[in-house]
């Protein structure tokens, strides 16, 4: 277990996650996550992507200290992972089904949540903390609606509020679990561009996501998971037809369009389209053809 173990002062610089042969074991004997390593830059946006059951939910459990880790070390910005937490460090932006959403609680008071880890143990709010609270439901656009109850709220309404409650924190390192489930495109592409100013700012973003259309388009990095890290690295190199083959086995869908039902002309070019049952992945042209033909698939 890494907590309470110093990590180097030298990784502080520019690594924001370092994750090093990390295993998990549940109480009932399930290794949820086999040697697990992977290290993320600052100022960087990076996809967990895997199958259902592939540990990515247990992985940011890992990272926010909820589960122990049977071995391995977890620095975060430079930092074991309890000295993280302590700093309010680590902001999470939870899946839409782990919320009561009956709890009667108004948008305000839920970015307000953002500040606890900021308070004295009263939790007494302070002019600062408000002024925290202002910015973050500025900053995504939900200023006009801090007044009500977080129920009520469309479901990419909601996530925007969670994102605002990850920017009140001051959280360095963001943990997004699904962020684009359930939500429109126009609201996609507001947390994507917010996402993007986040990271001009340095911070981390780890987005766990089914929706692999959109990988190529915002993240700068992918980690591909299942049990143990699969592929990671920047996502022009991770993010292939292979790697994700190997990710997702016969689970995912998969159509090729080529030759007479693409083309009336002898362009040999097809286009490949894998699915997860959420935004495909397109790819177009005949580089990975021709690389599967040479490699026997
Ligand atoms: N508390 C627990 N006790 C025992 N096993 C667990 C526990 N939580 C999760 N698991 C198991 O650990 C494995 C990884 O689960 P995890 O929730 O991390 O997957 P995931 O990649 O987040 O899946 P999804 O895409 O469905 O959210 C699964 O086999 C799951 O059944």
């Amino acid at each position: 277990m890494n907590i309470g173990k110093p990590i180097q002062a030298a990784a502080a610089d520019t690594t924001g996650l370092d994750v090093n042969d990390v295993s998990v074991i549940y109480r009932n004997g399930n290794r949820a996550l086999d040697g697990a390593s992977f290290s993320v830059p600052k100022g960087s946006i990076t996809a967990l992507v895997g199958i259902n059951g592939s540990g990515k939910s247990t992985l940011f459990k890992a990272l926010m200290g909820f589960v122990p880790t049977a071995s391995g070390q977890i620095s975060i910005m430079g930092l074991a992972v309890n000295e993280a937490l302590s700093r309010n460090l680590v902001a999470y932006v939870p899946q839409s089904e782990e919320i009561d959403w009956s709890f009667p609680v108004l948008v305000e008071d839920v970015v307000m949540m953002g500040r606890y880890g900021h308070m004295n143990f009263l939790r007494m709010t302070r002019p600062e903390d408000r002024v925290a609270v202002d910015e973050a439901l500025e900053r995504v656009g939900m200023s006009a609606f801090r007044k009500r109850q977080i129920g009520e709220l469309s479901g990419g309404q909601k996530k925007r509020v969670f994102l605002a409650r990850a920017l009140a924190q001051e959280g360095q390192v963001i943990l997004l679990d699904e962020p684009f489930t359930g939500v429109d495109v126009t609201t996609e592409t507001q947390i994507i561009e917010l996402l993007k100013e986040m990271r001009a700012e340095g911070r981390v973003m780890l987005v766990s996501t089914h929706n692999l259309g959109s990988v190529p388009e915002f993240c700068d990095r992918a980690v591909l998971i299942n049990k143990r890290i699969l592929a990671e690295g920047p996502t022009a190199k991770v993010f292939t037809h292979d790697n994700l083959q190997k990710a997702f086995g016969g689970v995912l869908r998969h159509f090729v369009l080529g030759g007479e039902d693409l083309h009336d002309d002898d362009d040999s070019r097809q286009v490949t389209v894998l699915t997860d049952d959420e935004r495909p992945f397109v790819i177009y042209g005949e580089t990975e053809r021709k690389a599967r033909e040479e490699g026997g698939a």
